[in-house]
């Protein structure tokens, strides 16, 4: 047994030289600890538990998780109760929301921090398991003297994450003894039956989720096919992954050749980009056919067994929450499913009082969707602060004065009773970073100079060109927001460009625009990089051309777009959802005129709307007139 003096050489060893003997999550949570933390090896400290007004916000934003975790939880705690452990489940910023524990224990439990409330962040209680498993987003164990502090050093803890069907970390599962006589491998068992109930807690979430849409389950034999799968997706009625659990995202990744860890990237693929099926050939892999029969074939050449659910018929039609957004809700979604389901989303969240985070690549939106949440929720002030123009010393910019040079409100003041967007929250230098947690967990905030911090009433929208989970985005920031989280997609994945583009085009030319096919079909395989801020440089470039332009309006061919859209690349596939509303919309939906324009017949036409979701309900939204 090592002591206190020996344990705080060892990290001090590690930091210098790396360390053979030590699992090298550890080794890195202790890097971690010293260089990205600041923590101090020497500095002991006691396990915090939040306030309790604090720990009523967490155990909030996790209701649903904790409703569905319950049994595989309660399940978990039964099989390992008899043997002193303790079952803590966290949300994303490590704060215990669940706790099982022996009852006569609680004293003991509650000073060692395994208990109710607990925060076990890394940034907070150093090297632990459900800190480093929120670091890593890996399953692992922390055993003893692992861990950083030395108060922790009798603690033996296994943790595995938990995902959102989005592919974001949700929660971590935790089992925990107060004192462990033997060695770190006995934590193996525990480690896959922690790993099991996540995977298990994730499977009931996306089968809770995904009533209404086809669910691919997946595994690795035949006999656990039906009754125990490793994985699953969510699929919508043209094939497209709208959710995934965590297995499955792992699986996508490594086939679309992408870091799993980039999960929210993930939605939006089409099945047939990892698998050897379409959503036509779902059918034949339901229960009706024998699970030895199910094989499928990732596109990287794996064999596994398929479970494919239908969707449950309901008898409103899934369109109908698109008629109560809000106009400028409504404008944003334009004709893209995804897109809609986004602004259905920013719809009930609009009237909520929480935080949100708003991502996605430059120019595919992002500010323009907090206005609209903010017309959709709010009355008030509507304030944006572009982060990339506040500098290192310019935190009185932000949050006011409040000391001897006198008094100054500061942005965040003037959004009292309305809408604070922080737009790019990445570019914003990382102390004002660190001083905007508690004004997003919290609404405190405190002017420079201050004694007291003050409060606000306004709603705060981050906005965040990368994927949030980069360091420049402080995790606990990220953290903070990310049980609201909207994901808005690139242009290029649009299924409505088309229309889009005739809208972004009109507005440019002052008139109706309509593109040839050829145009059409060349802007829907443009990689459009700058997202909606290329689309609209592209309109402004061509207008003076068209100046004064016909109140008829203009239908423009490949020769009139400008020359980076020539080289258009391989020919189209003429199904590609973007081409098909397209010629859609060009023949006023008249299936016939469709079919005779692409040379296939009604059925075909049928099918592949289906296949993309393409629906009369969707069309109603397509035909809005020019913005
Ligand atoms: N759904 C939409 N339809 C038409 N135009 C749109 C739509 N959404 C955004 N725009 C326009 O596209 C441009 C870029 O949008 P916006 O500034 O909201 O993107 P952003 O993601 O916040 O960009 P950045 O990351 O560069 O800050 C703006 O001029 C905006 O008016």
């Amino acid at each position: 047994m090592q002591t206190d003096v020996e344990h705080i050489r060892e990290i001090e060893i590690v930091a210098q030289h790396g360390s053979e003997s030590r699992d090298p999550i550890v080794v890195e949570s202790w890097l971690r600890c010293l260089e990205k933390h600041g923590l101090d090896p020497t500095a002991r400290s006691e396990a915090y538990i939040v306030p309790d007004a604090a720990l009523r916000q967490h155990r909030q934003r996790s209701e649903d998780l904790i409703r569905i975790a319950r049994s595989g939880i309660d399940d978990l705690y039964r099989l390992v109760a008899g043997q002193n452990y303790v079952l803590l489940l966290s949300d994303g910023c490590g704060v215990t929301v669940e706790y099982l524990g022996e009852e006569s224990h609680k004293a003991e439990l509650r000073r060692s921090g395994l208990y109710l409330g607990a925060e076990w962040s890394e940034a907070r209680a150093g090297t632990c398991a459900l800190g480093a498993c929120i670091e890593t987003g890996e399953p692992l164990i922390i055993h003893q003297s692992d861990h950083f502090d030395v108060t922790h050093g009798g603690l033996s803890c296994t943790a595995a994450p938990i995902y959102d069907t989005a592919g974001r970390l949700a929660a971590v599962l935790d089992i925990s003894l107060l004192s462990s006589p033997v060695a770190r491998t006995s934590q193996l068992l525990a480690l896959n039956l922690v790993r099991q109930t996540a995977r298990r807690i994730e499977m009931a979430n996306i089968m809770a989720e995904s009533r209404a849409d086809w669910v691919l389950r997946l595994a690795g034999s035949p006999d656990f096919l039906d009754v125990d799968p490793q994985a699953a997706l969510r699929l919508d009625a043209g094939g497209r992954v709208i959710g995934m659990t965590n297995g499955a995202a792992r699986l996508m990744a490594r086939v679309l050749g992408q870091d799993w860890r980039h999960g929210p990237t993930l939605i939006g693929r089409h099945v047939s980009e990892v698998f050897d099926l379409d959503i036509d050939t779902l059918e034949g892999l339901t229960r009706q056919h024998a699970a030895r029969d199910r094989l499928i074939e990732t596109r990287d050449g794996y064999r596994l067994f398929a479970h494919a659910i239908e969707p449950r018929r309901t008898p409103a039609p899934r369109a109908e929450p698109a008629r109560t957004l809000s106009p400028e809700l409504r404008q944003l979604a334009g004709d893209d499913p995804v897109m809609r389901r986004i602004a259905e989303q920013a719809a009930a969240l609009a009237p909520r009082d929480v935080p949100l985070l708003i991502e996605g690549p430059s120019g595919c939106g992002k500010s323009t969707l907090a206005r609209a949440i903010h017309a959709t929720g709010r009355r008030g002030p509507f304030v944006t602060i572009a982060c990339e123009t506040i500098g290192e010393d310019e935190a009185a910019v932000l949050f006011g004065r409040g000391d001897a040079r006198g008094h100054e409100a500061g942005l965040i003041a003037s959004a009292e009773g309305g809408t604070l967007v922080l737009d790019n929250l990445e570019e914003l230098p990382p102390r004002l970073q660190a001083r905007l947690v508690s004004l997003i967990a919290e609404r405190r905030f405190r002017p420079v100079g201050a004694l007291r911090e003050r409060t606000t009433t306004a709603r705060v929208i981050v906005t965040s060109r990368g994927s949030a989970q980069t360091d420049s985005l402080r995790r606990d920031l990220f953290h903070r927001l990310s049980g609201y989280r909207l994901t808005l997609p690139p242009l290029a994945q649009r299924q409505d460009l088309v229309s889009l583009a005739g809208r972004v085009f009109g507005q440019a030319l002052g008139c109706p625009v309509t593109f040839e096919t050829a145009a059409a079909s060349a802007l829907t395989r443009h990689p459009w990089q700058g997202n909606l801020h290329e689309l609209e440089a592209m309109a402004q470039s061509i207008a003076t051309s068209y100046a004064p332009c016909p109140a008829s309006g203009v239908h423009l061919g490949l020769a009139q777009l400008p020359p980076e859209l020539w080289d258009v690349g391989p020919t189209p596939r003429a199904d590609t959802p973007a081409m098909l509303r397209h010629v859609l919309n060009q023949h006023g939906w008249n299936i016939s005129a469709v079919a005779e324009a692409l040379g296939v017949d009604r059925t075909t036409i049928h099918r592949r709307m289906a296949r993309h979701g393409l629906t009369r309900a969707s069309k109603a939204v397509s035909r809005r007139p020019h913005a």
